[in-house]
């Protein structure tokens, strides 16, 4: 029988996922049976060092790479049992993105970026769908900027960009990568308020990729991975206690 996600009160999760990159004596193992699930609502944070499997796992949860062996669910589907169109489709209806390098579409304008993941899942938005998006620009802060395009906005704004982009369809989950990797302490700071205000008051999933303490400070859940396994998972931390607990396992390995 197929449990999904959903049977089990979560947005997303995987079972007994491994990854291995090459073959032979250049293959590295970037995971190592992971099992976990991200709960809905949840902000939740995925820790570890740099080359600890992090976006490796990320990518798999969104559907953006298959594992060498596990299973994946996203919502109500089975990642691991798609094909490549299925996927692509369940992706699109299960996944907002949030990158490091904003990755907006350069020719279109704020409101056209916005509205990108409906224009290539084919559908229009529905009058309620208009109205969410109307209060993301509103409290995005881009209502003075929905004509722009995004050579003509700030980093911050770019990312905000992004934000509503990724919350526009209230997937799943968003999957945010280094979100703040590119923008200074205050305007990051913005952005992981912004985040943690979508999970709170909206109650929309979000895993979230950083190497940084201060990135995990809105988190309700910090999962930390070494050496492509979970070697962490526990309520919200303090920065410190995110950073000795880094320390911690840097020092064990
Ligand atoms: N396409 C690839 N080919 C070969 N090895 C890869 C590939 N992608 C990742 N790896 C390796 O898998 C391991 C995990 O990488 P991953 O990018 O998931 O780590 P990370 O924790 O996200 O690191 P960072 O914080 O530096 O982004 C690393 O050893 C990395 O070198």
């Amino acid at each position: 029988m197929q449990i999904s996600s959903n049977d089990l009160g979560l947005a997303a999760r995987v079972a007994g996922l491994t990854k291995t990159y090459g073959t032979g004596d250049g293959a590295v193992m970037a995971l190592d049976d992971v099992s976990v699930g991200i709960r809905r609502g949840e902000f939740t944070a995925v820790i570890g060092a740099s080359g600890s499997g992090k976006s490796t796992l990320m990518h798999m949860m969104a559907g953006l790479d298959t594992p060498t062996a596990g299973r994946a669910w996203l919502g109500e589907y089975e990642l691991t049992a798609l094909g490549d169109r299925a996927l692509t489709k369940a992706r699109r209806r299960g996944a907002g993105f949030v990158f490091q390098s904003f990755n907006l579409v350069p020719v279109l304008d704020v409101r056209a970026n916005i509205l990108l993941p409906f224009e290539l899942d084919g559908r229009r938005p529905t009058a309620d769908d208009e109205a969410w998006i109307e209060r993301l620009i509103d409290s995005l802060g881009l209502a003075a900027r929905v004509g722009h395009r995004p050579h003509e906005l700030s980093g911050g704004q770019q990312q905000r960009v992004a934000i509503a982009r990724a919350l526009a369809t209230r997937p799943d989950v968003v999957f945010a990568d280094e979100p703040t990797g590119n923008l200074d302490t205050r305007t990051g700071r913005e952005v992981l308020a912004l985040l943690a205000e979508a999970s709170s008051s909206h109650g929309q999933s979000i895993a979230m990729v950083t190497h940084d303490p201060v990135a995990t400070s809105h988190a309700d859940r910090i999962v930390m991975l070494s050496d492509g396994r979970i070697v962490h998972d526990g309520g919200p931390l303090s920065p410190t206690e995110v950073a000795d607990l880094m320390l911690s396992v840097e020092v064990v390995r």
